[in-house]
């Protein structure tokens, strides 16, 4: 059994705490994911692409449910303002702004009909399930677990950052314009988990508040590999898209 698997014995210190939780997103983030480094490698085509940017909008789509679902469960005034800013680089303050429509920019850039890819009839089924999981266990689950399972945003900007300059130095399919939804992720990301980190070390006392914690980010990081392994079953090997899903070929609609 792996170290971040055994059971806690002891409550640990903040620091230890956030040592551990390091070390969950080293070992399960998925920029260790192959399809992640085909994708950043140049290896895949525009097919693929696409499959990733059709299903990732699903991602993209459910946050806002997530986070307005978290702030409507929090008790303090300054902590739902601070959550809330989340919301606001999702959805935009107005019509075209925000990270929702430059998420469709690069399906749009990469020839993908946008009816289709926001009506979400077309992902995978294992993207619906593991992103409504994790819609579901924020609901559901404690506030402090719920912040905690945002804090896979502590490793986002380094995947990302390989992703982009991947992608720009590999497929001509893509342009900075239309990859333009990471640029400002770099700095919303590290606020965001700076600030879920704080109020996770401060509030995750005990054993079992710590337990529960690690075991958030553990869940969050399957959440996104869980994603990932659909997408390099359906579209790379063995290449079963299942029934329905975009580019089966028995479908009607492959754009
Ligand atoms: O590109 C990525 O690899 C990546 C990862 C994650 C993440 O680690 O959950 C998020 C995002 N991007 C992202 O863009 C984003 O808005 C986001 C919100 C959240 C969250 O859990 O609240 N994670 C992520």
């Amino acid at each position: 059994m792996n170290d971040i698997d055994a059971p806690l014995r002891e409550p640990l210190s903040a620091e230890a705490l956030e040592a551990r939780l390091r070390s969950i997103g080293e070992q399960r983030y998925h920029h260790r994911h192959p399809f992640q480094l085909m994708l950043q490698n140049g290896e895949l085509d525009r097919r693929q692409v696409q499959a990733w940017a059709l299903n990732r909008y699903y991602y993209q789509a459910m946050i806002p449910h997530k986070d307005a679902s978290l702030i409507a469960r929090l008790d303090d005034p300054a902590l739902r303002r601070e959550w809330r800013s989340r919301l606001v680089d999702h959805d935009g303050e107005a019509e075209g702004e925000g990270g929702i429509s430059r998420w469709l920019m690069l399906t749009d850039g990469l020839g993908l009909d946008r009816d289709m890819v926001v009506s979400t009839r077309r992902i995978l089924p294992a993207t619906r399930f593991a992103v409504d999981a994790y819609i579901h266990f924020v609901r559901e689950r404690s506030v402090l677990e719920a912040i905690a399972s945002s804090l896979t945003e502590l490793f986002s900007p380094m995947v990302i950052g390989q992703r982009v300059s991947g992608m720009l130095k590999h497929y001509d399919f893509v342009s900075a314009e239309t990859l333009a939804y990471f640029e400002p992720r770099l700095t919303q990301a590290p606020r965001d988990a700076d600030m879920a980190l704080d109020y996770v070390t401060r509030h995750a006392r005990r054993l079992d508040q710590q337990q529960a914690v690690l075991d958030a980010l553990i869940f969050k990081c399957n959440v996104l590999w869980t994603q990932l392994d659909a997408l390099h079953h359906a579209y790379v090997a063995p290449g079963h898209v299942p029934p329905g899903a975009w580019s089966d070929k028995g479908a009607a609609d492959d754009r």
